[in-house]
């Protein structure tokens, strides 16, 4: 990529301005994982002028360095840009504004984030139309890639996807979504290479890929950008969950606590537990296919204690973090316990390429199957960790805690609300609820899959506990009023109650 030594200005505009304009934008960006943290400078690493005029368009490798921290050495984060710059504003894109300059000759001029401003994001669409399967094109660094054999249309308009999240997902009409990964690290990213293992095996069990790009980062190629088919009658497994749950809650309103009349959770319209059986079964079906077509393994005694090992030290941190954790921390540590004992017992733990931040958020029902999406792995873990082969039953355990989830996050929204302590009778049917419905989640899992997740209750225990501690760290940091969900969860397994399923 560019040697930075070099690079003097963007388009006329000195670096150092672009760089001055980036550091107050850049933490505010919902995919910026350097939150809280002190930036100590902003180098553009790399940069390729892909539009020429006004509007120009560059594309950026920023690295951000922060100052050290608590659990953080003092190192740099990668993130990908492309730089839009207009002599002028334009009112539709403020929202996107990096910021402007004033004074000097480039008086007025608008630095932006170009995902957001079709006439230049759909640059990168005839770049993957001018390449062919095969037959990759490039410019300068960047190397784009064509899939699918149609090219996407070059005259679509691009609109970036409301919920930002750890990247910035862009929709073309309503052909095709492409995802421009944010943080870079070195190394093919894993929903490139899981999707392109599962289309090769011909899954329908995702969307299908049409296009890549990538550039040499790090010493490695490095994928930078995702093309998929858009599943236009797709829902997010989330929102259907909630409105189930919704419907049920709403019922027991109407009729008062402890009504003869209200209905449970197999009796409201909105019941959901179809269309859990029909996920499982989806689910089962990836994993399936990802293990004939990408390495596997067997976890034995050492892996096993190194696994439970590694469990425990999160506890250890995550209780650190969160101070509620402490009471039940010596009670969920014989979850790890007995895993370890399995591997002393000789239960030898099938490992596999997974999902690995599997959630009702990351699965889409379309108008005539279940769909599973961004296979990146949790984006916080190094890629290594990320790509490694797991047991399959980490992706069920943690679909298990989002039927928990979806179960209780209206009695928290409703408590934040300052409606109190839930009624018992409300606690209840979530409970039900989320039961019926991890139940017929595994039930499917084992109609399509080798293995029944309910015959394997060592592993699932720890595996949702690892998951319910990963999670009370994620509420406290980031949604505090949610907190109550994975604390019910982790007092369920202190208890060692039977797991609902
Ligand atoms: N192929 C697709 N078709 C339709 N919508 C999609 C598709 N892929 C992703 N989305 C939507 O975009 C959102 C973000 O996608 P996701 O892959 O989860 O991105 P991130 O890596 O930023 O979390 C999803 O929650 C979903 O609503
Ligand atoms: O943004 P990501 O998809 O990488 O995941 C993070 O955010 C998720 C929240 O959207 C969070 O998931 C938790 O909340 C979900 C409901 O919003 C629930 O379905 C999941 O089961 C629960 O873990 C995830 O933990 C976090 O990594």
């Amino acid at each position: 990529m560019t040697d930075p030594t070099r690079l003097q200005n963007l388009g006329g505009i000195p670096v150092d301005a672009v760089r001055g304009q980036l550091v107050p934008w850049l933490p505010r960006q919902r995919w910026f994982a350097g939150k809280g943290r002190t930036i100590r400078g902003v180098e553009v690493v790399s940069a390729v002028e892909v539009v020429r005029g006004d509007p120009a368009m560059f594309h950026l490798v920023l690295a951000v360095e922060h100052e050290a921290a608590a659990g953080h050495p003092a190192a740099a984060d990668h993130y990908q840009l492309l730089l839009g710059i207009r002599a002028r504003r334009l009112e539709r894109l403020d929202y996107a504004t990096i910021g402007r300059l004033r004074g000097g000759p480039h008086d007025g001029t608008v630095l932006y984030d170009a995902a957001h401003d079709s006439e230049l994001s759909r640059w990168v669409l005839e770049r993957f139309a001018a390449a062919v399967p095969e037959r990759p094109v490039e410019t300068g660094p960047l190397v784009f890639h064509r899939y699918a054999d149609r090219a996407p249309g070059t005259r679509l308009a691009g609109l970036v996807v409301g919920v930002e999240q750890s990247n910035t997902s862009i929709v073309f009409g309503d052909d095709v979504i492409m995802k421009l990964f944010r943080r870079l690290t070195p190394g093919v990213n894993p929903d490139l290479e899981l999707t392109l293992a599962l289309a090769d095996v011909g899954s329908r069990r995702i969307p299908q890929p049409v296009a890549w790009f990538e550039a040499e980062f790090g010493g490695e190629t490095t994928t930078l950008g995702l093309v998929q088919e858009y599943l236009r009658t797709g829902t997010d497994g989330w929102e259907l969950a909630k409105t189930s749950v919704r419907d049920l809650y709403a019922d027991q309103d109407l009729h008062g606590i402890g009504s003869a009349d209200a209905l449970r959770a197999h009796e409201v319209g909105g019941d959901f537990a179809g269309e859990s059986f029909r996920l499982g079964v989806a689910t089962a079906e990836v994993h399936a296919d990802l293990a004939r077509t990408l390495p596997t393994g067997i976890a034995r005694e050492a892996q096993l204690t190194a696994l439970a090992e590694q469990m425990g030290r999160r506890l250890d941190a995550a209780t650190e973090v969160v101070a509620e954790l402490a009471p039940y921390a010596d009670r969920l540590r014989e979850a790890y316990r007995d895993l370890a004992r399995l591997g002393r017992e000789d239960h030898p733990v099938p490992l596999q390429r997974i999902h690995g931040d599997f959630h009702l958020g990351q699965v889409m029902r379309t108008a005539t199957r279940w769909v599973l999406i961004d296979f990146e792995g949790e984006p916080a873990q190094p890629l290594v960790e990320r790509r490694a082969v797991h047991s399959p039953l980490r992706d069920v355990a943690a679909m298990l805690r989002s039927f928990d989830y979806a179960a209780r996050h209206l009695l928290a929204e409703r408590r934040a609300g300052g409606a109190g302590v839930p009624a018992p009778h409300l606690v209840r049917r979530a409970e039900e609820w989320a039961m019926r419905n991890r139940d017929a989640f595994c039930a499917g899992y084992a109609k399509a899959g080798s293995v029944d997740p309910r015959a394997e209750p060592v592993l699932l225990r720890a595996f949702e506990t690892d998951k319910a501690v990963y999670e009370v760290v994620y509420e406290s940091g980031n949604r505090p009023s949610w907190l109550p969900v994975p604390m019910s969860a982790i007092r369920r397994l202190a208890d060692r109650a039977p797991a609902p399923h």
